[in-house]
């Protein structure tokens, strides 16, 4: 089995995503779950960027990492200098890491127009950094930025500079479609062509502005690429890095490459996840192998068929990736459906209680509810169908004030009475709304009773009319989408008054929290 190398960039080019930004806290958790995972290099930042990156290279040398080295990232010498002198080599260096990474320009275009110098000088300016930093008692890797829009354009020069490259030390040159706009037959035909003509490792590092970033990997790999560069969930610049968490389940079971360590692969959907909690990013419910959706079934067909036999509709075990099968529950659902979506419960599962819960998803959706994106709102109706529900709370009244003041912001308070366990609670909440006042009023009268609901936080909130057709009396339904650290799950709730369907979904929210951690169970039953 041909083993390849995970070089993951998180945190250099993860991190140069629009809206991905981590403190030196989040990089440091990050880099011990990546050493967890088996990722055998971590480039932790870009030392003469920033203060944070040049302290996460101190921080991390106090990080007892198992298997990952950590590699810092810079640039060449610039132009007409000295690499002994050069500021950005200096820096990369007081990182003291056991590797680094040098970028340098492959591209005769980037040469001329962007670093503007001779194609003579940049050639010297590769050369002298990687000898230098050798010199200096360290393993370099080196980056050929636009490798294969610059082979395209000046094959003999691309190549000339990659050889400059070895011939000062480079153990490893990674070829970069750093536009990401190369094709996947072009990519193996390249990547082959450098496997000849160079002894060093090569490596590639994808991006993905034609979403081809994963095939672009495998293709190099499959023509000789030994070690894959790419980010967690595919953060990155303009449409992201190649996702290592595809291209590391495509090359280990599809391809039977021998990456991270053994086990690992059960861990990307938690790792995955973890990366977008830090991240402060919503998980892709689309993304394959590790989002919600990917082992999710909704036609009545396609679940009746898995329920006889998993294979019928999915590519491989979700189980292999840590992620799991999830049956949706909507009007397109049959009895099936039902069966396979209340496997988890100790309820009878004959035909009479299907019919019951069926009935009842029916009816509901026909005033609007919708259960495919509502699990939490699905399991209380199970309950309640089945005589196992008992309220957590009970609401006696609500009242929710919205104060337009002659200048400034709206100001919103919401005031809550709740009966818990026999007393009565009575709180009183600011919020930016009506349903962050209500949410705060509401966590505020139960967190006393149930402190584990300070892990749970409110991710995402959409309202939909239902019936348009009434204008302003329309009803509408909003469905919440809420967090812990183990598990997202949804919540609905349908009303004429977006306050009440509101409600109704938080209520759901918080309830399901209680129900699940009482149970000791995930989501899914695990
Ligand atoms: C493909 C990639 O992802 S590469 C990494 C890209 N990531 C980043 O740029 C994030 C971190 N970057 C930074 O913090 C800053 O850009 C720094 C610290 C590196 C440089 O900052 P500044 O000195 O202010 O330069 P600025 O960013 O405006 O411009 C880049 C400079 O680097 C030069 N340069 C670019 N690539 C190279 C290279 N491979 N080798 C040498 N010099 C280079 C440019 O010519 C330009 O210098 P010039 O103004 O003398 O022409
Ligand atoms: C090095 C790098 O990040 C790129 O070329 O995309």
């Amino acid at each position: 089995m041909t083993r390849v190398a995970i070089y993951d960039t998180t945190l250099r080019d993860g991190s140069q995503g629009e809206g991905v930004n981590f403190s030196l806290q989040d990089k440091l958790l990050l880099t011990k779950r990546l050493d967890d995972l088996g990722v055998d290099y971590i480039e932790g930042g870009y030392p003469l960027s920033n203060p944070k990156d040049a302290e996460y290279f101190r921080a991390v040398r106090d990080l007892p990492l198992k298997h990952a080295k950590v590699v810092a990232f810079g640039m060449t010498r610039r132009k007409n200098g000295s690499a002994e002198s050069d500021g950005g080599l200096k820096a990369l260096l007081e990182g003291k890491t056991p590797i680094v990474t040098i970028v340098g320009k492959t591209s005769a275009f980037q040469v001329t127009e962007i670093i503007g110098t001779t194609l003579e000088e940049n050639v010297k300016m590769i050369g002298d950094s990687v000898a230098y930093c050798r010199g200096q008692g360290v393993e370099v890797f080196y980056d050929a930025e636009h490798f294969f829009d610059g082979y395209k354009l000046n094959p003999e020069y691309a190549l000339q500079t990659l050889k400059a490259a070895e011939a000062g030390g480079a153990t490893c040159i990674i070829l970069c479609d750093t536009n990401g706009g190369t094709m996947p037959e072009r990519v193996a035909e390249v990547v082959a062509v450098a496997r000849r003509e160079l002894k060093a490792d090569i490596g590639i590092h994808c991006h993905n502005d034609c979403e081809l970033a994963v095939a672009n990997t495998l293709a190099a790999v499959r023509a000789g690429a030994t070690q894959v560069q790419g980010t967690m969930n595919g953060f990155g610049e303009r449409c992201g890095n190649v996702d290592l968490v595809s291209a590391i389940a495509n090359l280990a079971i599809k391809y039977d490459y021998e990456v991270l360590k053994p086990g690992s692969l059960q861990r990307l959907t938690e790792v995955s996840r973890y990366a977008y909690e830090l991240a402060n990013m919503n998980f892709r419910s689309g993304q394959p192998f590790v989002g919600l959706s990917a082992f999710a079934h909704k036609g009545g067909m396609h679940t009746h068929a898995v329920a006889k036999n998993p294979a019928s509709y999915e590519h491989i075990d979700p189980a292999l990736v840590g992620n799991e099968r999830r049956i949706l529950v909507s009007e397109l659902s049959g009895q099936s459906t039902i069966l396979s979506k209340t496997q988890k419960y100790q309820i009878a599962h004959d035909k009479a209680t299907m019919a019951k819960i069926l009935n009842q998803v029916q009816d509901l959706e026909n005033v609007g509810y919708e259960f495919e994106a509502a699990e939490g709102s699905f399991d209380i109706i199970v309950k309640k169908a089945v005589g196992t529900y008992k309220p957590w709370f009970q609401r006696l009244a609500y009242r929710v004030n919205i104060e337009q003041p002659a200048t400034g912001k709206p100001i919103t308070e919401a005031t809550v009475k709740l009966s818990v366990g026999g007393s009565t609670e009575h709180t009183v909440s600011e919020g930016d709304g009506p349903v962050n006042a209500l949410d705060a009023a509401l966590r505020k009268a139960l967190v006393q009773y149930f402190p584990r609901l300070d892990e749970m936080q409110l991710v995402d909130y959409k309202v939909r009319v239902v019936n348009p057709k009434e204008g302003t009396a329309a009803r509408v339904r909003v469905v919440i989408e809420s967090r812990d650290h183990q598990d997202v799950w949804g919540t609905v709730g349908v009303s004429e008054n977006i306050v009440e369907a509101s409600w109704l979904a938080l209520s759901d929210a918080i309830e399901y929290k209680l129900f699940k951690d009482e149970e000791g169970t995930t989501k899914n039953g695990n």
